[in-house]
């Protein structure tokens, strides 16, 4: 019986989660894996596509004449079996094709056309150097993917450790290099120059020594003067006389963040636990010994010292020789976290986030995939780490929404977590101060175990918080940023040299309407969200049921005439901040000044070192940083996010508010939170101020029982999008009809309406939300519809199909 591969193939016209089946040619038979990258040809022409080995099999249902494989990309599976049975369920999950799940796992150096170099590092034969390498040291695969006699001797050679597979980067080219120096004569050589030198010549007769010292070996220019205490110019004079030679040396790319790693004789030692670390540090490492998948939902107030517990569970999983995952925000994965981690494990963390190169990402994934790593620290799509044997997935920040992809596939890493648990038998822990409603729901029905931390390490107590009604403020004294108490307490500060944290809040910004005497926020009469002011079409609408009005010009509460568009920038309040406290050293961080890589963790170093007295910026100092210095937290505008019309927008202003308030006061010296609202009775900010999630929980859990939203329905959101607009809206139409026919009757369809930016990128968009509790007909229609989208009816219509949306914007 010949063999067959099932093979998932890459054409994005038309594109299919059935994979094809190929035939495997006999001399191919060795070489061909699940998990490799092969080149097949399809459809009539001589077209061939890129694929992904996805099953082997003897005999197949199709009739058809089948083609064969035509060449091997890969030497050895680029997903491993975990990653190719994950990649299976993430398609069907998220409704997603197969082909864009497989390539999401992989770092992009190997998504793309990258050159793969295969290069010999030991000695080969006769046969091997000539024949295949032509003499030359290194080959490229495409060269000889296609020939199976030398890819099955290729394959023996790696698997005795004679040659490697390269990915080269194409960042390649300009490679980080330092200047090197080499000695261009010999010993003997060398003590013939040195006769010939003047007896008073010392320096350039101790660099003779020195290169002599080489063996002929470079080193590093920076080396050799520290070394030798030699200036430069005596090596230039030694150039000069041809003793030396300058050649650039490359050096292995490190990321910026990595250096100043203690190597692992320094490391740091584990904190001793308090009662309540050490009471979920146990339960986490029952968990682990016990092979449990037991999902821990870890609730702690900021600065609880929730990173102890994840450190010494990781540090458990590692004893036991597994290992270990941790996600954090993109945003908070700072310098401080990541160093934290680096100072306990040394050379087993691996890093991955966004701002590295193709480069640097790559060579951490090939650690972590070689098994050098054994614990990774990284954002989002670090949740696909090609770990083998996982002992402990982390999560922290659960509620973070960053943690959902928000383009195709649209996947949850904390749902990808708990499947990485239940397939390894390891327990996963989410951790936050704020848990999503989800979440805490989930605990609230013992599917979740609940850990908490109630108390701030060493008993300090939450910083106070007051709330300044910005209403009376601007009555009393005119428009400004900076109420009179925040400005008090900012002065207060700089007098006594300790430092303040302050953000602006720009979710929403300037996209709401509020009135700036009552603080009341327009809102639409069917739905109890906000409506969203469009400037194209000078209306407010409503995204959820389509409804439309005309911007007002007075409240509809107070009648003011004092109703506007609500927003500010960063700039404009450092200037201003600039003007009323003439000596306070700012920075600033928000896009514009971190977009440069590295700066984000410069600007943090820098107020770390006190070299400034306020940190202003935008949503990214809300999280995770831990300044002992810091005794005031001012929020600027708390409300806008109150203003987005979405049914999280409560819980975003409720987790903001008490994220960034956790930054203060964080060891010995008592910090103050000043939050400055035109809403100062809402709930959430309410309850932020009394630092209350149980009564901030309860409360939004019976407005969203009322609405019926998450967590007691379950919501998908359609979107379609086209050049023209009546093409977008029928393409929707058509969608909606299919839906209406097939889903239960207890299900509801929002929409079809226009999406809140109705046009991006040239493109209009509509949506449908659909909201169930429980429909056996969705799952197949919504794969239907995704199907169909494929077809010519749909043509230049994008559809998107986003399971459990964060955002209905
Ligand atoms: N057992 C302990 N003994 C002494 N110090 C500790 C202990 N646990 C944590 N700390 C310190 O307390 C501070 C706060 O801890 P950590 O940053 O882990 O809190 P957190 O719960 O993660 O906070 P947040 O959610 O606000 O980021 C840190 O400086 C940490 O080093
Ligand atoms: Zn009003
Ligand atoms: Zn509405």
């Amino acid at each position: 019986m010949p063999e067959l591969a099932q093979v998932v193939v890459d054409v994005p016209t038309m594109q299919t989660n059935q994979p094809y089946t190929y035939q495997i040619p006999p001399t191919l038979e060795k070489q061909i894996q699940v998990g490799v990258r092969v080149i097949v040809p399809f459809g009539n022409g001589r077209r061939t596509v890129q694929g992904f080995v996805v099953g082997i099999d003897q005999e197949t249902k199709y009739e058809g004449k089948l083609k064969p494989i035509q060449a091997i990309m890969d030497l050895q599976p680029v997903i491993s079996s975990e990653l190719m049975e994950l990649s299976k369920w993430l398609a069907d999950s998220t409704y997603s094709f197969w082909i864009s799940c497989l390539y999401t796992m992989l770092p992009s150096l190997l998504k793309a056309k990258t050159a793969r170099i295969i290069r010999i590092i030991d000695e080969v034969d006769e046969h091997v150097a000539f024949d295949i390498f032509h003499g030359k040291d290194e080959l490229e695969m495409t060269d000889v993917q296609d020939n199976p006699k030398i890819l099955s001797e290729l394959l023996k050679l790696q698997k005795a450790g004679k040659i490697a597979i390269e990915y080269q980067v194409e960042d390649r080219a300009h490679a980080k290099t330092v200047t090197g120096i080499r000695p261009r004569l010999n010993f003997e050589q060398l003590e013939d120059e040195r006769i010939s030198l003047h007896s008073n010549a010392h320096a350039q007769n101790r660099l003779i020594s020195y290169l002599q010292s080489l063996n002929g070996q470079t080193v590093k220019f920076k080396e050799a003067q520290r070394i030798t205490g030699l200036k430069p110019a005596t090596f230039n004079q030694g150039q000069k006389k041809g003793w030396l030679e300058k050649v650039p040396i490359e050096v292995y790319r490190q990321p910026l963040d990595m250096q100043g790693t203690p190597d692992d004789q320094h490391l740091a030692a584990p904190l001793t636990l308090n009662a309540d670390q050490e009471a979920a540090v146990n339960k986490i490492n029952h968990a682990i010994d016990d092979h449990a998948s037991q999902v821990f939902l870890l609730q702690g107030v900021t600065g609880s010292g929730k990173t102890e517990v994840y450190l010494q569970s990781i540090a458990n999983a590692l004893k036991q020789g597994k290992t270990a995952l941790m996600l954090v925000p993109e945003i908070s994965l700072t310098p401080q976290i990541v160093n934290r981690v680096r100072r306990r494990f040394g050379s087993k963390v691996a890093v991955l986030h966004s701002s590295l190169s193709n480069g640097e990402r790559y060579d951490e994934w090939r650690r972590i995939e070689r098994g050098e790593a054994q614990v990774v620290v990284g954002a989002r799509s670090a949740i696909f780490a090609p770990l083998k044997n996982i002992g402990l997935i982390v999560l922290d920040e659960e509620h973070e929404s960053s943690y959902k992809q928000d383009e195709s596939p649209r996947y949850h890493a904390r749902e990808v977590a708990k499947w990485r648990g239940k397939y390894n038998h390891a327990p996963v822990v989410l951790g936050s101060a704020t848990p999503s409603l989800e979440s805490r729901a989930r605990a609230v029905k013992n599917v979740y175990h609940l850990l908490r931390l109630p108390h701030r390490v060493n008993q300090q107590i939450l910083p106070p918080i007051n709330i300044v009604d910005m209403r009376d403020e601007v009555k009393k004294h005119g428009e400004s940023n900076f109420s009179q108490t925040l400005l008090g307490e900012l002065a207060d500060r700089l007098q006594k040299g300790e430092q303040s944290i302050l953000m602006l809040n720009r979710r929403g910004f300037s996209s709401f309407m509020m009135c700036r005497d009552c603080g009341a926020v327009l809102k639409c009469p069917n739905c109890d969200i906000s409506l969203t002011l469009h400037m194209d079409t000078r209306t407010m609408k409503c995204h959820y049921c389509g409804h439309e009005e005309p911007i007002p010009h007075e409240c509809p509460n107070c009648h003011s005439r004092q109703i506007r568009y609500y927003g500010t920038g960063t700039e404009k309040v450092e200037q201003e901040l600039h003007q009323l406290l003439p000596g306070a050293r700012i920075i600033r961080m928000d896009v514009d000044t971190t977009r440069r890589k590295g700066m984000h963790a410069k600007l943090l170093r820098q107020f770390g070192h006190h070299q400034a007295d306020i940190l202003l910026g935008t949503q990214m100092i809300a999280k995770g940083l831990d300044f002992p210095n810091v005794t005031l937290v001012g929020v600027l505008n708390a409300d806008t996010g109150l203003g987005l019309p979405d049914f999280r927008a409560s819980e975003r202003t409720f987790d903001l508010l008490s994220q960034v308030s956790g930054r203060a006061g964080r060891a010995n010296k008592q910090g103050k939170v000043i939050i400055q609202t035109y809403n100062p009775d809402h709930y959430a900010i309410q309850d932020a101020k009394e630092h209350n999630y149980e009564k901030f929980f309860k409360q939004e859990m019976m407005l969203r029982r009322q609405a019926g939203y998450p967590p007691y329905y379950y919501t998908v959101r359609l979107m379609a999008s086209h050049p023209e607009e009546a093409k977008a809206a029928g393409a929707m139409a058509k969608i909606y009809e299919q839906l209406k026919n097939g889903l239960s009757s207890s299900t509801i369809i929002l929409g079809p309406t226009p999406r809140a930016i109705a046009r991006m990128k040239r493109r209009y968009y509509y949506q449908i939300v659909i909201k169930y509790k429980k429909d056996p007909h969705l799952h197949q229609l919504l794969f239907d519809i995704l199907q169909n989208t494929q077809s010519r009816g749909f043509k230049d219509v994008q559809v998107s199909i986003d399971p459990d949306p964060q955002y209905f914007m």
